[in-house]
């Protein structure tokens, strides 16, 4: 994406070269010239307003205007989804090699853009500057991805052997064929590359989408939705639609002729909408990418400078607002105050600030709400724990017009709700154990099972790998103990109440998800 020998993902991310932040910088300044403007959503070839509009401000700065949003209902919903099931006929039958040559533009046109949509992210969501870049990179990898895997398999359409008959010929042949329309509904956390690719991967199988963003993240949606469009997408084969969950969202996964969904946000919802899916007339596929409560493991042996650096960058990158965030560490107790000492001291040496800038690692949190629940949790924990560090909301300055707060490192009794719940904030819990045993056997005491970390001696690894109970795991990775996986290195997928299917989205299992097999025998 800049100089050649670079190639951006979450692991090389933290020593980009200098011509990568001139460039950023530059584009900084074009997208903030562009915010304020109303947008509309889209069904089939029309451009949809609703009787009113939300605004969107960011959470760096409340008084920076985003954008005015449609407050879409249950009717646009309605309409979204009958403009794609009267695209999915064409779309379904068109070639689809010639629906890989769409989506690999797609692809190919949100990394030209690169820059102008990670900026833009960046004010939005309030990630620093090589998260934002990251994820819109991430974004068209998995495009990309899906494209591959659909050629690898020639469209999932084999032949089979023909029946070992006599006086007969029976032509046998297996085909993944699509369901029809698909709702994609995405998290305000990676509102481009957690959209995109389920997007992408209900696309490039034959289904037709409605996408509903975040109301927090409607100008990345809107961004994403506007390259998808210019890729050359037939009109109805994408639809997108904005307004609150709980009003277009919920009748975006009630509807009756949605065949299929991805939903990617929290337990909570998704368990809700996995119900509904397996509750009608006939089950449908709902693919569920939902929350975790993940663990470090640190023992003994372990390297405890790259244990903490690990810790440290995936308790805290993106404001502990990643569904694969560190909130639980079990150390064992021959190194629990070295690791603490450690993790306090990095801790405490985080810049907080306007993440758009270079100098800041940490920005805001999303929303209110999160700067609530933050509070909750850091009150809660010092009455019944103790604050090791942070555990404060941040209002010196200019960071009082955005969601600042500290972040936090902090112990707490085992019964404590902390350890159980998410809380999507940057708070990490440490606690001591006896042996590597017992700290997996803590770990897995979660309803959650998305990703793990292990840092500790060779012969402790297979032990950990055999007995975790998380779909995404790591062993002595400083680049993050629980976070960063990128697509075609680490498939990613959560297991228990992280997921829905077992498999993991840029694998190579993702797209039979959005198919069901259809066996063919025909007799001349
Ligand atoms: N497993 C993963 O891959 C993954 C990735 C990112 C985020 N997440 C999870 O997402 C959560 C954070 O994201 P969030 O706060 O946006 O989650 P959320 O559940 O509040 O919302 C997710 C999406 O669902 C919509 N929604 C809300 N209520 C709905 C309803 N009743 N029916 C239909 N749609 C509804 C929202 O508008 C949003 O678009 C965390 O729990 C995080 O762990 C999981
Ligand atoms: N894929 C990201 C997390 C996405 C969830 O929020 C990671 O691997 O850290």
């Amino acid at each position: 994406m800049t100089e050649q020998t670079y190639k951006l993902t979450y692991s090389t991310m933290f020593d980009p070269p200098a011509s990568l932040h001139e460039r950023f910088d530059a584009a900084l300044g074009e997208a903030r010239a562009t915010m304020g403007a109303e947008h509309a959503m889209r069904v089939g070839a029309h451009a949809v307003t609703a009787d009113d509009c939300f605004e969107l401000r960011s959470p760096i700065d409340r008084e920076l205007l985003l954008g005015r949003f449609q407050n879409g209902t249950a009717a646009h919903a309605g309409q979204a989804v009958r403009a794609a099931r009267e695209a999915f006929p064409a779309w379904s039958h068109t070639p689809w090699r010639e629906r890989v040559a769409i989506l690999r533009r797609a692809a190919a046109l949100i990394e030209e853009r690169v820059w102008a949509m990670s900026a833009c992210l960046s004010i939005e969501v309030g990630k620093n500057r090589m998260e934002s870049l990251g994820e819109v990179q991430e974004t068209a990898d998995l495009i990309a991805w899906y494209c591959d895997r659909m050629e690898e398999n020639e469209g999932f359409d084999r032949r089979l052997p023909n029946d070992p008959l006599t006086g007969f010929t029976s032509h046998n042949r297996t085909r993944l064929r699509p369901y029809g329309v698909w709702a994609v509904i995405a998290p305000f956390n990676f509102p481009f590359a957690l959209a995109g690719g389920p997007v992408g991967a209900a696309l490039v199988t034959g289904n037709t989408a409605v996408f509903k963003t975040a109301s927090d993240t409607a100008l990345s949606g809107t961004l994403l939705m506007q390259a998808f469009r210019d890729a050359g997408l037939p009109d109805g084969v994408l639809n997108h639609v904005t307004g609150p969950g709980s009003t277009i969202g919920e009748a975006l996964a009630s509807h009756p002729d949605v065949a299929g969904i991805t939903f990617t946000g929290s337990a909570q919802v998704g368990m809700s909408i996995a119900r509904e899916f397996a509750g009608g007339r006939w089950p449908r596929p709902c693919i569920a990418e939902m929350g975790g409560k993940n663990a470090a493991i640190v023992s003994d042996r372990a390297d405890l400078e790259r244990a903490a650096a690990g810790i440290v960058r995936s308790a805290f990158g993106l404001q502990g607002q990643k569904c694969s965030a560190c909130s639980r560490v079990y150390v064992q107790r021959g190194a629990a105050a070295e690791l603490r000492d450690r993790l306090v001291a990095l801790t405490d040496a985080i810049k907080v600030g306007d993440p758009t800038l270079r100098e800041n690692w940490m920005g805001p949190v999303i929303n209110r709400s999160a700067r609530e629940r933050f509070r909750r949790a850091v009150d809660a924990i010092g009455e019944a724990g103790t604050i090791l560090a942070g555990g404060r909301l941040l209002t010196e300055g200019a960071l009082e017009r955005g969601w600042f707060v500290a972040p936090t490192v902090a112990a707490a009794p085992r019964d404590h709700y902390v350890w159980r719940e998410e809380q999507f904030a940057p708070l990490v819990l440490i606690d001591e154990v006896e042996s590597v045993h017992e700290a997996i056997a803590l770990a897995n005491a979660s309803d959650y099972g998305l990703t793990a970390g292990f840092y500790g001696g060779a012969d402790e690894i297979d032990g950990f790998l055999d007995r975790i109970e998380a779909g995404v795991v790591y062993v002595n990775r400083p680049q993050g103990a629980t976070t960063g996986a990128w697509p075609g290195y680490q498939p990613f997928g959560g297991w228990k109440a992280s997921g829905s299917t077992g498999k993991a989205i840029g694998s190579f299992w993702y797209l039979p998800l959005y198919m069901r097999e259809q066996s063919q025998t025909v007799v001349d």
